[in-house]
């Protein structure tokens, strides 16, 4: 059943992740849960490599800025002082990462460290992505009929790709026009969605956002982007004042395209 029709101006349709186009359960019960669980072996291996030296500084960094928080974990600066201290910094990147996760937080330093891990586990074919039935067959028409598509997702444009690349629909990174994460800006932050329309070269009002989480929804809307919150098995719930505010839908087959019958 179609429940919204999509504005004539709209030639973007930009794309949450988590809650919109993949169950939250894949994100908490899956992603996350691996990161936990082998973030201490994976920089123990890792360690040397300059790819994850600059994850941990980034993490250094953002712990720096984070000092200030409750229950924030430093990430102190290497001694060079043998195998102990090595042990001692990993341990407090292992804790500042939990203490990250256990706020959900969608830092850059943390969401570049989780993209790499998943790598390993993506590529090897241990992980597979999951999406919504509706999710492949609604892209590919909305690409037909002349519409681009592109992510905007708090997970690293690395991590987006490998979701994209190892789903259980197979390789569908082909049906996206470019992604977005949060070194473009938060997506609780109107400026972001300004920069996204300025680099895809259209202007605001031509994009449709679709996302499972108001605020996000709210910052896209002050920035004149169109917006439909997208509701899904698992999503938190909205209050009265958020339903009657802005679009919903359940499904992306819930979208009419203006050519479509
Ligand atoms: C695309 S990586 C996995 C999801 C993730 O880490 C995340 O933070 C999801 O954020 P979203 O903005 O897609 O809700
Ligand atoms: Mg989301």
């Amino acid at each position: 059943m179609v429940v919204l029709s999509v504005p004539a101006e709209v030639t973007v349709i930009l794309l949450d992740i988590e809650g919109t186009t993949t169950p939250i359960a894949f994100v908490k019960d899956i992603l996350f849960p691996y990161i936990k669980e082998n973030v201490k072996e994976y920089l123990q291996t890792h360690w040397e490599e300059e790819e994850c030296q600059q994850d941990v500084s980034l993490l250094r960094k953002q712990a720096e800025e984070d000092a200030h928080l409750d229950g924030a974990v430093p990430i102190p600066e290497a001694t060079g002082d043998g195998a102990e201290d090595l042990q001692q910094m990993i341990q407090a990147v292992v804790d500042n990462v939990c203490w990250q996760m256990s706020l959900d937080r969608k830092t850059t330093a943390l969401k570049q460290l989780q993209g790499h891990m998943w790598r390993a586990a993506f590529t090897a074919g241990r992980m597979k992505a999951e999406f919504f039935a509706d999710v492949v067959p609604a892209v590919r028409k909305w690409r037909a009929a002349g519409m681009k598509v592109y992510i905007y997702s708090s997970g690293s444009v690395e991590a987006q790709k490998l979701l994209f690349g190892h789903s259980t629909e197979g390789d569908i990174l082909e049906l996206v026009d470019g992604h977005f994460d949060t070194k473009i800006g938060h997506k609780v932050e109107s400026e972001s969605y300004r920069k996204i329309a300025d680099s895809i070269g259209c202007a605001t009002s031509n994009i449709l956002f679709l996302t499972d989480v108001t605020p996000e929804a709210s910052a896209a809307e002050a920035a004149d982007v169109r917006v439909a919150v997208v509701l899904r098995p698992g999503n938190a719930g909205l209050t009265d004042d958020e339903k009657t505010h802005y679009s919903l839908i359940t499904s992306f087959s819930d979208l009419c395209l203006p050519s479509s019958p």
